[in-house]
């Protein structure tokens, strides 16, 4: 467990942890993350917007000695919602505590959260969506009224007992704000919404990591990782670790360009950021399926993987990068995927590919497969 997260609950549905370029990040990650995190807003870097919104918000309640209202912060993995919500505790001078909604498997569980809540404490409810629903719906009223309802006994015999909580704030994160329900969502008083990250901002990122880290970085091999870190903070950290080691075992320790460029390419990290994972599925989309559409399922049996980690772990970073499409008859390769790995699409080898048949026939036996 990361020290810096105290008694925080374990996180779940980390698919594609370990993975070098992938946004999620395991235990082991997660205490090398600890001491990169940013512990104020003004070293928080990016999110202009969010940033200054959640300052005038911060600001005003610590003037009125009051617990700010509750915060919802959205966006992909790795952006920085669990810093944020630790900033959020610092700046208002309150203690953090931590949750998410996978261990929260029952009412009782988050009851109990709850009421061991000092006043003005900070409650961090990670993937708030996965929350259960009787534990949602205990929330509403925590939130709302700081007020809960235990329910003892069971059946027609059942009574609720009301227990009033103090003031607090709730920060929920999520990277799927469209599965929140509305009056959990309604609860929020502000919702700040993370977008990936600039090359600039990553490369500043970089900067006052490898400060942190005790070694120093060129700034063409800064800009370089920060090309390939796929607008996510966590994946520029990752990556500037590993060319740390490179530089350290096989070269003669100083961060250049030459050692970034060779770590990557150790690390199979392309140009643009794109692991052997999202190779493949481009180049399965492109030689076995003709450039599709080909629906997600056969697709991951093809790359031998799980959907659930084709759809989460690769395809949004290949749909953010125009390299790939999803349709409602599938997922489609873009003119950029075939460039990308340096094919010539069908369209260009026209008759070529027509003639051969198998393009043809692999798209009738594809497209009857909708699960897009
Ligand atoms: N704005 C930022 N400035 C500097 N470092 C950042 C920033 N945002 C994130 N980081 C770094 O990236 C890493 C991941 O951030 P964090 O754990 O907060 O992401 P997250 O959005 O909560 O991810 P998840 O959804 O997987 O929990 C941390 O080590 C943190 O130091």
């Amino acid at each position: 467990m990361d020290p810096a997260l105290g008694d925080a609950a374990p996180f779940a549905g980390d698919s594609g942890a370990g993975r070098l370029v992938g946004t999620t990040s395991d235990d082991v990650e997660r205490a090398a993350e600890a001491a990169l995190r940013p512990k104020r807003l003004e070293e928080f870097v990016g999110q202009p917007v969010v940033r200054e919104q959640l300052s005038l918000m911060l600001r005003a309640a610590v003037a009125r000695g009051s617990a700010p209202d509750h915060v919802l912060l959205s966006g992909p993995p790795g952006l920085g919602k669990t810093t944020l919500a630790m900033i959020i505790a610092a700046e208002i001078g309150s203690n953090l505590r931590i949750t998410s909604g996978p261990a929260i498997q029952h009412a009782g569980d988050l009851a109990a959260v709850l009421s061991s809540l000092e006043e003005g404490e900070v409650l961090f409810i990670d993937e708030i969506h996965r929350l259960a629903r009787p534990a949602e719906e205990l929330l509403y009223s925590a939130m709302e009224d700081f007020r809960v309802d235990i329910i003892v006994g069971k059946g027609p015999g059942a009574s609720a007992i009301p227990l009033a909580l103090p003031p607090f704030t709730v920060v929920g994160a999520t990277t799927r704000s469209g599965l929140l329900p509305a009056p959990l969502r309604d609860r929020f008083g502000f919702t700040g919404h993370m977008d990936f990250y600039s090359a600039e901002e990553l490369e500043q990122v970089i900067l006052r990591s490898s400060s942190l880290l005790g070694t120093g970085i060129g700034p063409d091999a800064a800009a370089e990782i920060a090309g390939r870190s796929r607008g996510t903070p966590r994946v520029a950290n990752r990556l500037l670790r590993r060319v740390r080691d490179w530089a350290q075992v096989r070269g003669d320790g100083t961060l250049d360009l030459h050692a970034a460029q060779s770590a990557l390419r150790v690390y199979e990290v392309d140009a643009i950021g794109l692991d052997r994972l999202d190779r493949s599925v481009l180049t399965a989309l492109c030689r076995r399926f003709g450039g599709g559409p080909v629906g997600l399922t056969t697709l991951a049996a093809t790359v031998g993987e799980e959907s659930d980690t084709v759809e989460t772990v690769a395809e949004p970073y290949l749909v953010r990068e125009g390299l790939i499409a999803r349709t409602p008859r599938g997922r489609v390769a873009t003119l950029a995927a075939w460039e990308h790995l340096g094919i010539a699409p069908p369209q260009a080898s026209g008759v070529a590919a027509r003639q051969g048949g198998e393009t043809v026939s692999t798209r009738a036996t594809t497209d009857t497969l909708f699960d897009a």
